[in-house]
């Protein structure tokens, strides 16, 4: 019977990568997806733009929307200091079983915590059911639509702080013009274009960046 996707990539990690080794999990993702079939993991351009904000950042809460098949959730969390805490969202329960398992073969588990449903449902749980005061670093790559709702939500659920990081991805491919409008033309935040490309592509995309002013 026919794979999905996100199964063939679990496999390809699990012949190619090391278990344990967060890196060698992302780069037998990043050679699959290259050379095998392309899958809309952020990537190794995006990729390092992600881990060189996370490092500046050096989050003790990170929310990240939309996990996939979490190779961005591998990225964050490799990164993240003794303590710190990835809550990573994704409402398809089948990828979110592979994501599950390709988290914990890259050895990572006890940083991730990975919660099975919508952002829109979970977000306003996040303080009662996770203990979260509020987020120092959030990664949007969930559905586009959602992006300026969802910000909106977590503004109204007191999870930003003054100096809160927001890093969108594919501000440009698929694209989000109605989060660049609400973001770049809103007082309470100070916005930042970094250029790429479309992950294993070409085609111009790029990560904006918001810094929540309180
Ligand atoms: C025209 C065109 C089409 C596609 C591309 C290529 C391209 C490149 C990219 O980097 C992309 O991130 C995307 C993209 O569409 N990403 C959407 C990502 C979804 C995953 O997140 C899950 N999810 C979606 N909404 C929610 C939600 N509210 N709550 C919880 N989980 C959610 C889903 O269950 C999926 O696991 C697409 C480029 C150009
Ligand atoms: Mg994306």
């Amino acid at each position: 019977t026919q794979t999905t996707r996100p199964q063939r990539i679990l496999k390809a990690v699990q012949k190619n990568a090391t278990k344990g080794d967060p890196d060698s999990v992302i780069s037998a993702i990043d050679h699959y997806c290259k050379h095998s079939e392309w899958a809309m993991n952020v990537g190794d351009e995006k990729g390092s733009i992600l881990d060189s904000v996370v490092s500046e950042v050096n989050p003790s809460t990170v929310l990240e929307l939309g996990t996939y098949c979490g190779y961005s959730a591998v990225r964050i969390a490799r990164l993240l200091s003794p303590g710190s805490k990835l809550i990573t969202v994704e409402f398809n329960p089948a990828i979110a079983a592979i994501a599950k398992q390709i988290i914990a073969y890259a050895g990572i588990q006890d940083k991730v915590t990975l919660v099975e449903g919508s952002s829109g449902d979970l977000i306003p749980k996040m303080k009662e059911c996770f203990g979260i005061t509020s987020f120092d670093f959030i990664f949007l790559d969930h559905w586009k639509d959602r992006y300026v709702p969802d910000t909106k939500l977590l503004e109204e659920c007191g999870l930003l702080r003054k100096g809160t990081v927001l890093l969108a991805d594919n501000v440009i491919c698929p694209g989000a013009p109605e989060y660049l409008k609400y973001i770049r033309n809103n007082r309470r935040y100070e916005s930042r274009y970094y250029p790429a490309h479309l992950e294993y592509t070409k085609v111009e995309d790029g990560l904006e960046k918001s810094i929540f002013l309180g």
